[in-house]
């Protein structure tokens, strides 16, 4: 089975066998979740390896400023950000099949599939290189140990992991003032509660885990936009060549 997906790229078809149909027509699909089944297809990731470029995962409570933090770098860095829940709200504006199944899940705070996201990710990616990208801010990534894990073993290493740490207090105020514009309909204390949730169980360990493998950089999330990016300067500064 395939569908159409909001990014746009040319990847392989699932199942091998099937016949491509024209070389104009935009990508496929990757994976569906009918019948709680996750079918992948085999996306080409030699180009991303051979690029060899840096790749950091930003971690942080919903709201702790992630994507804030990551507009500032790519005016400075030129790194590519993707934000693994724009690339998941791409696909709900479009109402793909996938995006169906996760605003549901979206919607109650929840997390979508690993493989889902992951293979949005890597299909970015492969875009992003095609257009000459410097490395990559993974916004919002990993959710959880496994999903940093998996996305490390195809993938590449992360070269580093910023978190941005929040209270609870602060991420909720921040997440309601934004809701009155931001139009995100996970912007709403009922679903923000269930969000909080979900990170302080699932996403948390991240910190931890990478902690542990000494490459997390703890940055308080509760100062000035320009003060944490100074923060955050540092840190890249060790890893991005100019
Ligand atoms: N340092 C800061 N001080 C005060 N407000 C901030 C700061 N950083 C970001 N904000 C504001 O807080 C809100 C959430 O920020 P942002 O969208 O960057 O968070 P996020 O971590 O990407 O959120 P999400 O995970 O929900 O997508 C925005 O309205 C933003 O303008
Ligand atoms: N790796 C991810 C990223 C996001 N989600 C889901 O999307 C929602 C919004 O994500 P933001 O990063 O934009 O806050 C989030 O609450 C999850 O439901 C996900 O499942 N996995």
């Amino acid at each position: 089975m395939q569908r159409k997906l909001a990014t746009n790229c040319s990847i392989s078809f699932w199942p091998p066998t099937r016949k491509k149909i024209s070389n104009d027509i935009q990508i496929k699909k990757i994976i569906f979740f009918a019948n709680n089944t996750i079918n992948r297809v085999k996306i080409d990731l030699a180009p991303l390896k051979a690029a060899k470029l840096p790749v950091f995962f930003i971690v942080g409570g919903p709201g702790s400023g992630k994507g804030t933090q990551c507009d500032q770098i790519v005016k400075k860095y030129g790194l590519t950000h993707l934000s693994s829940g724009d690339l998941l709200r791409a696909e709900v504006q479009a109402k793909t099949k996938i995006g169906t199944e996760c605003k549901a899940i979206m919607d109650k705070g929840g997390l979508v599939p690993l493989e889902v996201v992951l293979d949005l990710v890597k299909i970015a990616m492969l875009e992003a290189v095609k257009k000459g990208s410097k490395g990559f801010l993974i916004d919002g990534y990993p959710r959880e140990v496994k999903q940093g894990d998996q996305f490390e073993a195809e993938i590449q290493p992360a070269a580093l992991v910023i978190y941005f740490e929040a209270s609870n207090e602060t991420l909720v105020k921040r997440l309601l003032e934004r809701g009155k514009s931001s139009g995100r309909s996970d912007d709403n204390i009922d679903t923000i509660k269930l969000r909080l949730d979900t990170f302080f169980n699932s996403t948390r360990p991240v910190v931890d885990h990478y902690s542990k493998k000494n490459k997390l950089v703890k940055l308080s999330a509760e100062r000035s936009v320009d003060a944490i990016f100074a923060d955050v300067c540092v840190q890249l500064d060790k890893h991005v060549k100019k």
